[in-house]
């Protein structure tokens, strides 16, 4: 039988990549994307004003199929990446990481990222820009199997937790469907510092 597949995504900082290596433990098989991307020179081309390659989803999409057909997976597949959403494999559950954007600001810039790219990854979160993507997938949306999920106040290991409770038992987690988190009417959100 062949692995399930997971897909985790979120803004970045919000964490997946931490998580993931904790789900390692949950025996899951983690694969991020990022890094696949890279190792495989999967890019079309270079945005030079942004200083970013821009990947080739096609290019994903067909090379990625080929490596899981070459490799016997055993275990459930988790695809972590911020655009884990151009997966066009059947997969079983979806899950965004949100963080809140006070927090996910001071995380952004521990990674020394330019007062740019941090303003644009918190508008990104504030709009909830990865859980609009992960939305437009029609066969996650049949299944009602998108869930978001709100790490700002949990351990890493409560979240990594909370994403194997979900897969195991999804039915249990009818409140955090997508589209139960709005920054945008939360009142600690100080909206004035993010928006231009
Ligand atoms: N509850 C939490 N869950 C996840 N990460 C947390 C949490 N609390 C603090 N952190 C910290 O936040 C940072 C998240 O970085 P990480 O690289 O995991 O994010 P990411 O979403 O994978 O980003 P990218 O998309 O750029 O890879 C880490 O330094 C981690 O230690």
């Amino acid at each position: 039988m062949e692995s399930k597949l997971y897909l985790l995504s979120g803004t970045p900082g919000t964490g997946k990549t931490t998580v993931a290596k904790k789900l390692k433990d949950n025996n899951f098989s983690i694969i991020s994307l990022g890094d696949f991307v890279i190792q495989n020179n999967l890019f079309c081309e270079e945005d030079k004003k942004r200083d970013t390659k821009i990947i080739d989803e096609e290019k994903i999409n067909s090379f990625f199929s080929k490596y899981l057909s070459n490799n016997k997976f055993s275990i459930p597949i988790i695809i972590e990446s911020h655009y884990a959403d151009i997966i066009d494999l059947p997969c079983e559950i979806a899950i965004i990481l949100r963080c809140h954007p006070q927090i996910l600001e001071k995380r952004l810039q521990s990674r020394n990222y330019s007062p740019e790219k941090i303003r644009e990854n918190i508008q990104a979160e504030l709009l909830g820009d990865s859980t609009s993507h992960m939305l437009e997938r029609e066969d996650l949306i049949e299944k009602g199997s998108i869930f978001e999920i709100n790490s700002s106040n949990l351990t890493i290991e409560e979240t990594a937790n909370k994403i194997a409770e979900i897969i195991q038992k999804p039915e249990n987690f009818q409140d955090l469907k997508a589209g139960w988190l709005s920054w945008l009417s939360d009142p600690t959100v100080q909206m004035e510092n993010y928006l231009d």
